[in-house]
């Protein structure tokens, strides 16, 4: 049984904190930031709010759709957002809930945090590779998803399916799926299998780079949704069971079969003529999809998507950029460290959980013997990032005030944290 359905994502993001010879202090760093006029007019557009997404129906049928706009960039329209019920039957939907627990989920690491996923590929490459959810799935995946697909705003951005996944959310398995963005779809839908009155959380939207920019987005069992490719979003289940099946839409089988993405490369080539807010995402996407096969070009990709403001590109920029330094053995340790603080600095400004860490552990690991601005600095970033839910900024806080006996209220809530999720061992224990 085929549907237009094509390949896996290969590519696994590698993060790691940094450590660097030398770091600027945090003066330095708000001198960088107040000089860089690009920076401060990015900075004020996280500083709007988006307070609810405005629905507007898509047709008779019951589906409605919106635009999310962006609170980094201040062009384009935004990205597409459409919801609709009755496109899974309820008895569809039934008979999936049921083989859930007769599934069994993969562990491999996943691309957004490294963690295992918990996940099933369920169709790959224009085929279905599980029998029983095809028999389940096929027919309304082809004929009443698609054609929703089809007579949508994302219509132009696709037709043909990539990956389908199902993801499986509970306490002792993954239970969030941080803010990102799909990088190997088009068009991402996803259906919701698990009745609401299960788990409290669940899909959300992040307009902007910091966490509480975040919309959920509550949705009944059997209802849809699909996104384009520039939507940033995630899942964070605080209870319960949530299970959800994904599906990664491309824009041909072929590009499907040869792992290309054309429509990155339109997008990225249209925002040159036009700047389209898309072709920003499209060129960090890229960039990340050519990390393996083209270092160079997807290093000078990352850089334009950090330059155009996205808060991504910038983080990723630095993580990478030192990655091949520290490969190749090119560019010194200072003046990378100074580089990679302006970069962080300019995202964790916009609120990126992911900079913020990355830009304590950079202040961190340049403050002679822990004290000074440096680490003043490191531990200020350290926590807005801890505050955000980063285990890496939650790691290196406990570690600070575990070897400094200043165990305190902060220092209780970190390591008590760490510890819930499993992150701190015994021998981490201050009692
Ligand atoms: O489980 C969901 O609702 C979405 C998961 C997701 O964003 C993904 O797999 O990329
Ligand atoms: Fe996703």
């Amino acid at each position: 049984m085929t549907c237009p359905l094509l390949r896996p994502a290969s590519l696994r993001a590698v993060r790691g904190p940094l450590h660097l010879a030398r770091s600027p202090g945090l003066a330095a760093v708000r001198l960088q930031l107040e000089a860089a006029d690009g920076l401060r007019r990015r900075r004020s557009y996280c500083s709007a709010a988006l307070h609810a997404l405005d629905w507007q129906p898509l047709d008779s049928g019951g589906a409605s759709w919106t635009r999310v706009p962006k609170l980094w960039q201040k062009m384009g329209e935004g990205a597409v957002l459409l919801r609709a019920h009755g496109i899974v039957p309820p008895e569809v939907r039934e008979a999936v809930w049921a083989l859930i627990p007769r599934l069994s989920f993969d562990r491999d690491a996943d691309s957004v945090d490294g963690a295992p996923t918990f996940e099933l590929r369920w169709a790959r490459e224009g085929r279905f590779t599980h029998d029983g959810l095809a028999a389940l799935l096929a027919e309304t995946v082809e004929e009443r998803l698609l054609p929703l697909l089809r007579r949508s705003p994302l219509c132009d951005q696709g037709g043909g399916s990539e990956l389908a996944l199902v993801r499986y959310y509970e306490d002792g398995r993954r239970r969030v799926h941080p803010a990102h963005f799909d990088a190997d779809a088009l068009v991402t839908a996803v259906f919701e299998v698990s009745p609401p009155d299960g788990f409290e959380g669940g899909f959300y939207v992040q307009p902007g780079a910091h966490v509480s920019s975040r919309l959920p987005v509550r949705l009944e069992a059997g209802e849809v949704i699909a996104h384009s490719f520039d939507l940033q979003h995630g899942v964070e289940v605080s209870s319960g069971t949530r299970c959800s099946l994904i599906l990664w839409f491309a824009d041909s089988a072929a590009a499907c079969k040869d792992k290309s993405r054309p429509w990155y490369e339109r997008a990225a080539a249209n925002g040159k003529r036009s700047p389209l807010q898309s072709s920003v995402d499209a060129l960090y996407n890229l960039a990340k999809s050519r990390r393996v096969d083209d270092p160079r070009g997807s290093l000078r990709g990352m850089r334009e998507a950090a330059e155009a403001g996205h808060f991504m590109a910038q983080n990723d920029l630095v993580l990478f950029a030192l990655g091949m330094n520290y490969l190749h053995g090119t560019l010194s340790a200072a003046k990378d460290a100074d580089l990679a603080a302006e970069w962080l600095g300019g995202a964790a400004e916009m609120g990126h959980p992911a900079a913020q860490a990355q830009l304590g552990l950079l202040l961190l690991s340049g403050a002679d013997g822990g004290g000074g601005e440096g680490a003043s600095g490191a531990e200020l970033w350290l926590r807005r990032a801890h505050e955000q839910g980063s285990f890496d900024a939650a790691t290196a806080l406990a570690g600070r005030y575990l070897r400094g006996g200043r165990v305190g209220e902060l220092g209780g809530l970190v390591v008590g944290r760490l510890r819930r999720a499993g992150h701190v061992s015994s021998k981490w224990s201050w009692r």
